[in-house]
């Protein structure tokens, strides 16, 4: 981080009346904020507040309406990127910006950067990010991916870092060695802009921050007098005590979510118990994957999720989670084994036969695998079921389309200007929403599959996703959720299986006293011997 060069005493960015709309949505207006050097400013917010807004009319690749800021003292109006650049500003997206068939290397050339090796040592030594730099980025898993954005960020030696939710892609170390980076920025005299839903972030990091509510400012200030009791109700304009008490641990209030759990998480359908018991929702047999170099990603795999069960997997990313969750979705076909939900054998089934038989996957990268920009809302709330609202051979209800996503805009608070909005218009968990409303309106939903369901998803957001995805259990889904964060999985699961070195340990019930060590324990390969092997015998159902 290089020093401030001008006007010491100013602050690092003060942006005065800010506003912006597109076409008629006010996305801002009368934003009021100062950054100090030396400091992190959290910027905290619902989903559609407005906080990428505001990052990217600070990073130059918006304009706005109205408003004025200033850098450091001086008058700072970007046009373009570029501009942002060269006044010292960096940005990590919520998308990634890598070329994924270039190797990180590459990647970094890309930028042009006079003494490449040694911004990248310097990097290194001063925040501890090492990158495996012959890598194919396309190879790397999402955390990985994150951390050289956030590389590349750091090599241009930013007087400003702005960070646009870096965190929900993730796994806990990560995370923390993220916030010491922010820290030691800050320390070294930079500012770090750190747009986050997580409380326990903002009060792990944080110095001061900003509430954005609706397009304004909510309110604000030094995180010292701001604890999580008085940030909920400007983030989402109630209590913190109308979220179930199980999120606490989820959105960072607290260490421990178990306590707070007990209770809440209803108990699973009983399986297996007689003749007229259904199939499992999903059961995966012997599934065997291996990466480009000949390396099991997985190795036999076997699990069962019974109707009703909410079955998490836990484990440190690149564990064989992303493979898993391909060939669920379909895009990777298994070299042996086979995947069934309900009485349906999906191994190698198209989307539409998947979809037809229940399953609803809720991919790791929804932004490329599970919508589609450019189509309206509407469209991808009901892509693959587009057949329900045709009208003779060539024509589509579109009325009637309209109709039913007003109604599953409504029912899940899915912020847009109305159906007929294309979808990259909507703000990053607005987008989340879409898709796991879609998913979760499936017709059976014999197995519903997702990978953090709730990344993105303000606070309000992820107590309405628990409870949607209980509801679906309770009216007889299996429910499969990959999370790197243990504790949504201690909130949202019954059972949790552990995946290390592409294989899964047996099941713990999240209700057993000591769930949180054993898991943590399995995720580090400590009992390494009770990841299942091909000879173990298959997981049965709770009871
Ligand atoms: N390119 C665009 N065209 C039309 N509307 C947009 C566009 N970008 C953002 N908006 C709208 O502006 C508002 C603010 O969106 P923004 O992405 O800034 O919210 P956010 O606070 O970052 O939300 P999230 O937490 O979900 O990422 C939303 O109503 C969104 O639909």
């Amino acid at each position: 981080m290089s020093a401030p060069t001008t006007s010491p005493a100013a602050p690092a960015l003060e942006i005065r009346g800010l506003a912006k709309s597109f076409g008629g949505v006010r996305a801002l207006h009368g934003i009021d904020l100062v950054v100090q050097a030396g400091s992190v400013h959290c910027v905290l917010g619902e989903n559609g507040a407005g906080k990428s807004t505001l990052c990217h009319l600070i990073g130059g690749s918006l304009t706005p309406d109205t408003g004025a800021l200033r850098l450091y003292g001086e008058p700072y109006a970007p046009r373009r990127p570029a501009d942002a650049l060269a006044a010292g500003i960096a940005m990590v997206h919520q998308h990634f910006s890598l070329v994924p068939t270039l190797t990180v290397h590459e990647n970094l050339r890309l930028l042009r950067l006079a003494d490449l090796p040694r911004r990248l040592a310097r990097v290194e030594d001063e925040y501890g990010l090492a990158l495996d730099l012959g890598a194919r980025v396309a190879d790397l898993p999402v955390g990985l991916r994150q951390r050289v954005e956030i590389v590349k960020a750091l090599l241009r030696e930013p007087r400003l870092l702005l960070l646009d939710e870096p965190t929900g892609v993730l796994d806990p170390a990560a995370v923390d060695a993220l916030l010491t980076t922010c820290r030691r920025i800050a320390d070294a005299g930079g500012a770090v802009v750190l747009i986050t839903h997580k409380l326990g972030e903002v009060a792990g990091a944080g110095d001061t921050a900003t509430v954005l509510r609706g397009g304004t400012v909510a309110g604000g200030g030094p995180l010292a007098e701001l604890p999580p009791e008085r940030l909920v109700p400007l983030m989402i304009g109630r209590p913190a005590g109308s979220l179930d008490p199980a999120l606490s641990g989820t959105i960072g209030l607290t260490a421990d979510a178990p306590a707070a759990r007990t209770g809440t998480v209803p108990r699973p359908v009983p399986a297996r118990t007689g003749d007229m018991n259904p199939p499992p929702a999903l059961d995966v047999r012997g599934v065997s994957v291996r990466r480009a170099d000949g390396t099991p990603a997985l190795d036999d795999v076997t699990l069962t999720v019974v109707p009703g069960e909410i079955l998490g997997i836990a484990g440190v990313e690149g564990n064989g989670q992303s493979e898993l969750m391909a060939v669920l979705g379909g895009s990777l076909t298994p070299r042996s084994g086979t995947v069934t939900v309900g009485a349906a054998d999906v191994t190698r089934a198209t989307p539409r036969r998947r979809t037809a038989a229940g399953l609803g996957v809720v991919p790791e990268d929804r932004h490329h695998e599970g919508c589609v920009g450019p189509l309206s809302v509407a469209e991808n709330l009901f892509l693959g079921r587009l057949g329900d609202f045709r009208r003779g051979r060539l024509f589509l209800d579109r009325a009637a389309m309209r109709r039913a996503a007003d109604t599953v805009l409504a029912a899940h608070d899915i912020r847009a200007d109305g159906p007929g909005t294309p979808l990259s218009a909507l703000s990053g968990g607005n987008q989340q929403k879409v898709v796991l409303a879609r998913e979760l309106a499936l017709d059976p939903l014999v197995c519903l599959a997702a990978v953090q369901p709730t990344r993105g998803l303000d606070v309000g957001a992820v107590d309405a996703v628990h409870t949607r995805v209980r509801e679906a259990a309770s009216r007889g889904a299996g429910v499969l959720v990959v999370s790197s964060e243990l504790d949504e999985l201690l909130a949202l699961c019954h059972r949790v299986v552990v995946a290390y070195r592409g294989r899964l340990s047996e099941p713990v019930p999240t209700d057993h006293a000591r769930a949180r060590e054993r898991i943590g324990r399995l995720m580090l390969g400590a009992d390494a011997s009770e990841h299942l092997s091909p000879a173990r015998p298959l997981p049965q159902g709770p009871s």
